[in-house]
């Protein structure tokens, strides 16, 4: 049976954890689910990861809802997430509507928004008209020019406070889900305590309802420089399916993340 929304709202409820793990086609969209992923993210992470771009900023909408077709074909279990590409949610609700139509009517789930309180009217607008949306805080990696770099997120009272609100304006908009990036671990703590919808964290501690590495981080074989998050799962694994494998029952038992991948 496919996981939905609802699935996850359970796992979150019953103390469940989320596996997620980023996926940009079909063949691996087929073996995560077969070893247990319950969410696969089709990441605009595929600009860097795939194509070899410096940054996530140059990744289309049609290059999106292609890797999102790819996946779906592949797919047959897990719920599947959508980035939406730089450009297309900083825009009017209504022209972000159309472009989530694209990766919808190609396979997605749920999209994928990058920003806080300020996309609160966006989230709305495509949660009530039947596209669920995840909302993504903290490290946002289409601001990366305006952040200074891939910085940790929500350091000091002030942009912790900030972070905080920016979740619950998201929860509040109607987000099925709040996404976490880069911040230390005692505020994703207490943000995913506030809320009442799962949050999945990279880089945000052990306590959200879930986790998503870019797959290729966990494989090892992205070739950049690798954040404190990453934990590469390919040594003792012998194979790509096991390390998948692996990746799964450490999210699900707690020991990954450990304290070395957290801020
Ligand atoms: N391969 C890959 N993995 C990712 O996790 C990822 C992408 N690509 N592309 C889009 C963004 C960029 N991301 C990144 C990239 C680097 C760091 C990083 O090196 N962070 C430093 C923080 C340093 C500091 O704030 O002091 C680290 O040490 O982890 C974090 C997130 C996350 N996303
Ligand atoms: C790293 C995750 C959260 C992401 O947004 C991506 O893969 O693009
Ligand atoms: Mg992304």
């Amino acid at each position: 049976m496919r996981k939905t929304l609802t699935t996850l709202q359970t796992m979150r409820n019953q103390g469940e954890k989320i596996a997620v793990l980023t996926c940009y086609d079909a063949s691996f969209a087929s073996m995560m689910e077969a070893n247990g992923v319950d969410v696969l993210l089709v990441g605009d992470s595929l600009g860097m990861v795939i194509q070899g771009r410096a940054t996530t900023l140059p990744v289309t909408i049609e290059q999106m809802a292609y890797h999102v077709a790819c996946v779906a074909s592949g797919s047959q279990q897990a719920f599947i997430v959508a980035d939406m590409p730089f450009g297309t949610s900083q825009v009017s609700p209504r022209e972000t509507f159309a472009y989530a139509v694209q990766l919808m009517a190609a396979g997605a789930h749920m999209v994928k928004i990058e920003g806080g309180e300020e996309m609160a009217d966006t989230v709305q607008f495509l949660s009530t008209r039947g596209i669920p949306v995840c909302g993504h805080i903290g490290l946002t990696p289409q601001s990366v020019h305006q952040l200074g770099g891939y910085r940790v997120q929500g350091k000091g009272d002030a942009a912790a406070q900030k972070l905080l609100r920016d979740a619950l304006a998201l929860q509040q908009a109607g987000a099925g889900i709040v996404l976490m990036e880069a911040i230390p671990a005692a505020l994703a703590t207490e943000v995913t305590a506030k809320l009442a919808v799962p949050t999945i964290g990279i880089g945000a501690g052990a306590a959200c309802s879930g986790q998503v590495l870019v797959v290729y981080d966990m494989l090892g074989i992205y070739p950049g420089k690798k954040a404190r998050f990453v934990k590469d799962f390919m040594p003792g694994a012998g194979s790509i399916a096991q390390a998948v494998a692996n990746y799964v029952a450490e999210v699900k038992s707690g020991a990954f993340p450990a304290q070395e991948h957290c801020f």
